[in-house]
């Protein structure tokens, strides 16, 4: 300990244990009080951090002591811990170290918010989307056993990335396999939001089961005792006492049907109770899981108190109270989620045959307001995407209107179930794809930079992009009521222009765009808020001489080519412009369309890359791909430039 804290008295260090680990080793030489310290230094560090740059945050509070047990126990990097989401891994990070690094955290060029494998041989696994960490050890754990290593393997997943069907998948196939994976199942009965489903009210039973819990810890204790005093042969008959009272009383029955042994649930904020048990599991050569309670918000009270608003933070906000110290800016402007929340409400009180789906995130989508407003006709069905999907098709296929409302980067998963359940049976059911685009600082497993890619290809599929957040209402109106088959509506994460919301709904020509700025010789096309973009750039263009033509092009499908051939009659250059890769999106649909009707006009596509986008503030990252209209501007006037 002592040589730990010796720093010169003059300087105080904020983090005195925390600054003398350097790697998850240097904690082994700790005593337990000393893991103890180190846990209330991390939390400490966790709190400040999300304070000043938000981030995660319930999630990295409540695995402090079990990622310190981790860390302790295992020997990372050579044994592998794989986080699912990858939403609680600060702790991770801090202590493989990035102590240093934690200011960068999220921030453009900085730490990711999310374990990377490019960022520390500590990262066995890069994360985002849930649900995926089982399938990822079992992986990594038939590599080891191919190449006959010893290392071990665990995983972390939460109560609520456990209600995935990958997760389920993975356990069925690992715990066949026998293979020495450890999976730790950290529950605090929360997803984003409280969790749902069968699974959930399971384990909830598990927790509370009284009388098992007396004999198993009775069982446990003996098993560790005979582990110290007396050989092989006693262990095993322990372990088949321990069997027969659990097959008597059944906790645990649901994992042990798959394989797996089952071990808790114990106290995931007692060190001492979870290096023991971790100790055991590393002794067991076979497909293992260790139920482990804990407290999202673990240590600070606001975000114990109220577990959906702290999961994640902007920051700013006073590490006493939680409050916001913020000044108190310009009212917002409505996100462009809300002004859907809103109007689907407004839609659905009136007609009875709407119903909404969100796989895990009625906050984020806002559709806790439709939740609030006719909980009959709302469904959380779990982090489970690829059943929501065919969920909302049997409903169509029932007569009513499902509105599933995703995020785009969410929906990826569920794109067979879109094209098979779905649009092959031309069913009426409307996505509401959310954070369409760039979002920010989840970085490049949270951006939905696919969609209008993945969605061009499907048969039948009606596309459509608002542009600003009253085109977002009309559009729903007309999804709802002016198309029969699937549809989809993409908006972006945040606020849009602040565009007066009118109360009536209007519906949108199916297939037609509309002309914000006339003009000639160069025309800009836009998509979405790409098209506000468009204008913005028109105004560069026009100081410097230019007098382009700007559409909102609205639909991706059914494309507008009246609209491609007037451009194409006015112009002699036209340039796309999607918050989207510039693969098989908007542009790929207009250059394809051009090359055939009008093969003289020049075009030029501008996207996101044909790469993965980094993290970090929405201007940084359109600078980054030159969508920014300054950059837009120099391109464009190039292109123009070069008319010969
Ligand atoms: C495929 C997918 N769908 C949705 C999400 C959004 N999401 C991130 S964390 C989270 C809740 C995870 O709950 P749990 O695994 O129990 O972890 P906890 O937050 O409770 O620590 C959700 C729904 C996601 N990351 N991936
Ligand atoms: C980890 C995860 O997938 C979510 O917590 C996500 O980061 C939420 O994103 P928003 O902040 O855009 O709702
Ligand atoms: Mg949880």
């Amino acid at each position: 300990m002592a040589d730990l804290v010796s720093t010169p008295a003059s300087i105080p260090l904020a983090y005195p244990l925390l600054s003398a680990i350097h790697s998850p080793a240097d904690l082994k030489k700790l005593s337990l009080h000393e893991l103890e310290l180190v846990a209330a230094e991390c939390r400490k560090k966790v709190i400040e951090l999300v304070s000043l740059n938000g981030g995660h945050f319930g999630s990295s509070l409540g695995v402090v002591e079990l990622t310190v047990a981790l860390h302790y126990v295992y020997n990372s990097p050579t044994d592998r811990i794989v986080w699912d989401v990858g939403h609680q891994a600060y702790v991770h990070k801090i202590l493989t170290g990035r102590l240093a690094q934690m200011e960068t955290n999220r921030r453009y060029h900085g730490l990711a918010g999310f374990p990377k494998r490019s960022e520390s041989p500590h990262d066995a696994f890069d994360t985002g989307h849930a649900s995926t960490s089982i399938s990822a050890a079992a992986g990594m754990a038939a590599a080891r056993d191919l190449a006959g290593r010893k290392e071990k393997v665990v995983a972390i997943i939460g109560d609520g990335s456990l209600t995935g069907g990958m997760a389920f998948e993975a356990m069925n196939h690992l715990g066949d396999t026998k293979s020495d994976v450890l999976v730790i199942l950290n529950d605090n009965q929360m997803a984003i939001s409280p969790s749902t489903g069968g699974l959930k009210n399971y384990l909830v039973n598990l927790t509370l089961n009284k009388t098992y819990n007396r004999l198993r810890k009775f069982v446990w204790d003996s098993i560790s005792l005979l582990n110290n005093e007396i050989g092989e042969t006693a262990k095993q008959a322990v372990h088949r006492i321990e069997d027969g009272i659990k097959a008597a009383l059944t906790p645990g029955a649901y994992f042990e049907a798959l394989g797996f042994r089952y071990f808790g649930p114990i106290d995931g904020h007692n060190i001492e109770q979870l290096t023991k048990a971790l100790r055991e599991m590393r002794q067991l050569h076979h497909p293992k899981l260790l139920h482990v309670i804990t407290t999202k918000g673990k240590g600070f009270k606001p975000a114990e108190d109220n577990q959906p608003k702290w999961h994640a933070s902007a920051g700013g906000f006073d590490i006493e109270t939680g409050k916001n110290i913020n000044a108190p800016g310009k009212p917002a402007k409505p996100k462009y989620q809300e002004v859907f929340g809103e109007a689907l409400v407004e839609l659905a009180l009136k007609d009875p045959t709407i119903t909404a789906i969100t796989a895990a995130m009625p906050s984020g989508t806002s559709l806790d307001l439709f939740q609030q407003a006719i909980p009959s006709r709302c469904f959380d069905v779990g982090i489970a995407e690829q059943h929501a999907v065919t969920f909302a098709a049997g409903l169509a296929a029932g007569g009513f209107k499902p509105v599933f409302a995703v995020y785009s980067t969410f929906l990826q998963r569920a794109y067979d179930q879109l094209i098979h359940d779905v649009a092959l049976q031309n069913l009426h059911v409307l996505f509401a794809i959310d954070r369409a685009g760039l979002v920010g600082e989840d970085g490049p497993t949270h951006h939905g930079a696919f969609d209008l890619s993945f969605l061009n290809a499907v048969p039948k599929l009606v596309v459509m992009a608002p542009g600003d957040e009253q085109e977002l209402r009309n559009m729903l109106y007309t999804a709802l009521y002016e198309v029969k088959g699937p549809v989809a509506i993409r908006y972006p994460r945040g606020s849009g222009s602040g565009a007066t919301l009118h109360k009536e709904f209007t519906p949108v020509p199916v297939g037609k765009g509309r002309i914000l700025r006339e003009g000639k010789s160069v025309a800009l096309l836009g998509i979405g808020t790409m098209s506000q973009r468009a204008l913005d750039t028109a105004a560069l263009l026009e100081a410097a001489g230019l007098d382009p033509l700007v559409c909102d092009m609205r639909f991706l499908k059914p494309l507008d080519t009246e609209m491609i051939d007037m451009a194409a009659e006015r112009c002699t250059h036209i340039v796309t412009i999607e918050e989207n890769s510039v693969i098989g999106g908007f542009g790929s649909s207009v250059v394809n369309y051009l090359h055939r009707a009008h093969p003289g006009v020049k075009c030029i596509s501008f996207g996101l890359p044909d790469d993965f986008v980094t993290h970090g503030s929405m201007e940084e990252l359109y600078r980054e791909v030159g969508l920014d209209a300054k950059s837009l501007s120099g391109k464009i006037l190039a292109f123009y430039g070069n008319k010969g």
